[in-house]
């Protein structure tokens, strides 16, 4: 029986590896990075891929622009390194995080297939065994997170769901420090929301809102575009009429549609009837999963430990090696975008 919390020999390798980098690179100064590249926007910040010039090493650097007095940005930075102890193959590697002026920067492992977001960007959608391995990483991620750290994600979504060419699937972007939640509450920029009705209705709110965030996501992923309002039977005919396996290239325009505001959106997934997906194009496993994650009463809603024994999850979580991952990601980011 495989605990959430276990690696196999292979894991454990390649996050030995990871502390031996982390090593070699010491203490992270400023003027130690050089910037290559824009990885991503978002989550109240950019993300540069990085050289740490003394190793030669490429790391993702997240930028957080932050005016909060010293006493605030110390406290930022030691809660930050919490992270140090986030050690799981389901969790983005963490090399250090440091204040300069008003910028705090969060130096992490570079994951070359880019956050799920982008991938979507690129492919009409993600096939369903995909979303299979993606789904036993999350909630590996979120299993870890709960029993060794007693925290919850607070973020889960597409962009916060990274992918590499050993098709390894990892969490970033968790709350781990009080202080930096606190401190960009207030700065939500973002046109669509992952959070549970519980959450957007300011009532109490723990792990199961994570829980519906990963629905939402995986009804995104698997139908191509933003599931709220949710798309009609005819909508998703026609999006998966042009594209029946949805491994082409997105076509221009593919799943927009004339989206809602977002306080529109947030009224929507707190009154109406939540997403879900459709038994013609996909497994009754598939669907019934969404479907208890979608659940707008936290009591109705399937937990983490729920999900670890519902039959989508048991159906990937015995495929141990990353090799289907590995080749789709290769395939992926052969597209152009
Ligand atoms: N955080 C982050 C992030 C966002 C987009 C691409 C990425 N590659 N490696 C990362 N850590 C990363």
């Amino acid at each position: 029986e495989f605990n959430q919390l276990d690696c196999t020999d292979k894991q454990k390798d390649r996050m030995e590896e990871f502390f031996k980098s982390k090593r070699a690179v010491g203490e992270l100064k400023q003027d130690d990075l050089v910037n290559i590249c824009e990885l991503g926007q978002g989550n109240g910040g950019v993300v540069w891929k990085v050289r740490h010039k003394p190793t030669e090493k490429i790391m993702a650097r997240k930028l957080i622009y932050l005016e909060v007095k010293p006493a605030l940005k110390t406290q930022i930075i030691r809660e930050l390194k919490v992270l140090h102890q986030c050690n799981s193959p389901y969790i983005v590697g963490f090399y250090g995080a440091f204040a300069v002026e008003a910028q705090i920067s969060i130096c992490m492992e570079y994951m070359d297939g880019g956050s799920l977001d982008l991938i979507l960007k690129k492919v009409m959608r993600i096939p369903e065994h995909i979303l299979g391995k993606i789904t036993v990483a999350v909630l590996r991620g979120l299993s870890y997170l709960r029993e060794r750290h007693r925290i919850m994600h607070r973020d889960i979504k597409p962009s916060n769901i990274l992918v590499n060419h050993q098709g390894e699937i990892k969490l970033c972007d968790f709350g781990v420090s009080a202080q930096l939640i606190d401190s960009t509450l207030h700065t939500f920029i973002g046109t669509r929301s992952y959070m549970s009705p519980e959450r957007l209705e300011g009532a109490h709110y723990g792990v199961m809102s994570d829980i519906w965030s990963l629905g939402l996501s995986l009804v995104e992923m698997a139908v191509g575009r933003y599931p709220i309002p949710p798309p009609s039977s005819q909508d998703i005919d026609d999006l998966f009429k042009e594209d029946p396996h949805g491994n082409r290239p997105r076509p221009e325009g593919y799943g927009c549609h004339k989206g809602l505001a977002i306080f529109e959106l947030m009224e929507w997934i707190v009154n109406e009837t939540p997403p879900n997906l459709c038994r013609s194009h996909f497994s009754a496993e598939f669907c019934d999963f969404v479907d208890r994650c979608l659940k707008k009463s936290t009591t109705e809603r399937a937990d983490l430990n729920t999900l670890l024994h519902h039959s989508f999850y048991k159906r990937y979580e015995t495929e141990s090696d990353n090799q289907d991952v590995s080749s789709w990601i290769r395939q992926v980011c052969r597209m152009d975008t």
